[in-house]
């Protein structure tokens, strides 16, 4: 059952990839200067627009008029009015929302962190205005020497390079997985084995680790024959595309081009790994490893290597923590991932394609695909690493988390049963708090 889950989610299993052969393949797929900003996308072999107008075809009147309603489809609008040069939207906050979010940041290292208001006070700009603060906490803009300029250019392609439309996989879950290494790196157990470099790489990875995704899964690309499966052999194909889109936006700004060539190529490869890592039918492979160096206690945090592996763990956690989190935040998230199935599985239905699994909304209900993903994915993962920090308290207060909102998708399930047993066709079922 937790591999059909895995499987589910990650689409098809593979080996795991070699990740120079991986680099060797694709890294000309970067440089592509002075080309004017409409086509940064497809430079980065990005998804053709025909994907989402059909995607968006499927979008009920109601779901339509709140998107031209939405802060961020108000801020594409003025980045076209302004040209290609306007990144910093920041301009446009009325300042008591930007004064609220900035209040915001002062709490920014709370489990309760709630990314939704943020992202609505930043005007939309939760990931570049998070980004700024923690490299500024952090230190990293002196430390690495950075360009204020370039940087502020770099953090507005990463965060206009996610698709707003996407339900889940849009700038918001960026930011929440960015919010989440934050607090992640403060944990006792890491915080102060932590060199300035492991810092970087853990905030740009998290920051970047969906950028372009196209909101349906990898075996979704492969069966539609898109050019990425081919690009990379039907092997983590999103992550694949994510790491390759971070390396060439890192290049177009040139963000560290002041760094020597044999640092900027290990930057390049280690943000790849952590990437890879956070394929989730990669799963098994990185628990299996996490148990056996906790069994064997020989985790050693002074040693680089292990270091880059607890950074993969932090980043795998932070990909799926959305469970952990308060009812209220999580659930808005389960109702997020499940919508974006759903839009997959009506356009697979419409396409006449199989449909994939937790895909088809008249098959699956929100309550029974949460049950699942937290039974075989978040506990395993999360009791682990529990276990890696010797029980911190936010280990503790998110396995509460867990267990509580795993508990009220069990009630949710229960009433549906009860609501349905009278009626012939199931509903996709509700998140209210019962
Ligand atoms: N609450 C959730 N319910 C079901 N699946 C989820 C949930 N959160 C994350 N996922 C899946 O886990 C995957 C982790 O990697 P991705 O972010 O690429 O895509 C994510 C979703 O497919
Ligand atoms: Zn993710």
């Amino acid at each position: 059952m937790s591999c059909l889950m895995v499987e589910s989610l990650g689409a098809v299993s593979f080996e795991s990839p070699d990740q120079n052969a991986v680099c060797s393949r694709t890294l000309g797929d970067g440089g592509l200067k002075g080309a004017p900003a409409g086509l940064q996308s497809e430079r980065r072999g990005s998804y053709p627009s025909i994907d989402l107008r059909l995607l968006n075809r499927e979008l009920s009147t109601k779901r339509k008029v709140k998107r031209l309603l939405s802060f961020q489809r108000y801020l594409h609008a003025q980045r076209r009015l302004r040209g290609p040069g306007f990144q910093n939207s920041l301009h446009l906050l009325d300042e008591d929302y930007q004064g609220q979010a900035v209040h915001m940041l002062s709490k920014v290292g709370t489990w309760s962190f709630d990314i939704f208001l943020f992202d609505r006070l930043s005007n939309g700009n939760s990931l570049v205005t998070l980004l700024c603060h923690l490299f500024n906490v952090y230190g990293l803009i002196r430390h690495f020497q950075l360009d204020m300029v370039k940087l502020h250019r770099f953090f507005g392609m990463v965060q206009e390079d996610y698709h707003s439309q996407n339900p889940y996989h849009n700038a918001i879950h960026a930011t929440d997985v960015t919010q989440a290494m934050h607090c992640y790196l403060q944990e006792p157990k890491i915080a102060h084995h932590l060199t300035p470099l492991d810092v970087f790489l853990a905030l740009l990875a998290a920051a970047a680790h969906d950028v372009d995704h196209p909101g349906v899964n990898q075996s979704f690309l492969i069966k539609t024959k898109h050019h990425l499966a081919s690009l990379y052999q039907n092997s983590s194909v999103l992550e694949n595309h994510h790491w390759r889109s971070l390396v060439g936006m890192l290049r177009e700004c040139s963000l560290l081009s002041h760094l020597p060539p044999s640092t900027l190529r290990d930057i390049e490869q280690q943000l790849g790994s952590l990437i890879l890592a956070t394929d989730i039918s990669r799963q098994n492979e990185f628990l299996g490893r996490f148990k056996s160096h906790l069994d064997n206690k020989d985790l050693q945090l002074e040693d680089a290597g292990h270091r880059h592996f607890m950074l993969q763990m932090a980043l795998k956690c932070a990909d799926v923590c959305n469970p952990c989190r308060d009812w209220e935040l999580s659930s808005q998230w389960s109702e997020r991932v499940c919508e974006e199935f759903y839009r997959q599985g009506d356009l697979e239905r419409k396409c006449h394609l199989e449909i994939s699994p937790l895909c088809d909304q008249q098959l699956e209900t929100i309550p029974v695909i949460q049950i699942g993903f937290i039974t075989y994915i978040v506990e395993p993962l999360f009791e682990e690493w529990m276990r890696f920090t010797n029980g911190s308290l936010l280990a503790n207060n998110m396995l509460g988390h867990l267990k509580r909102n795993k508990a009220l998708w069990r009630q949710l399930l229960h009433t549906q049963h009860k609501q349905a047993a009278g009626r012939a066709t199931p509903s996709r079922g509700g998140t209210g708090v019962p």
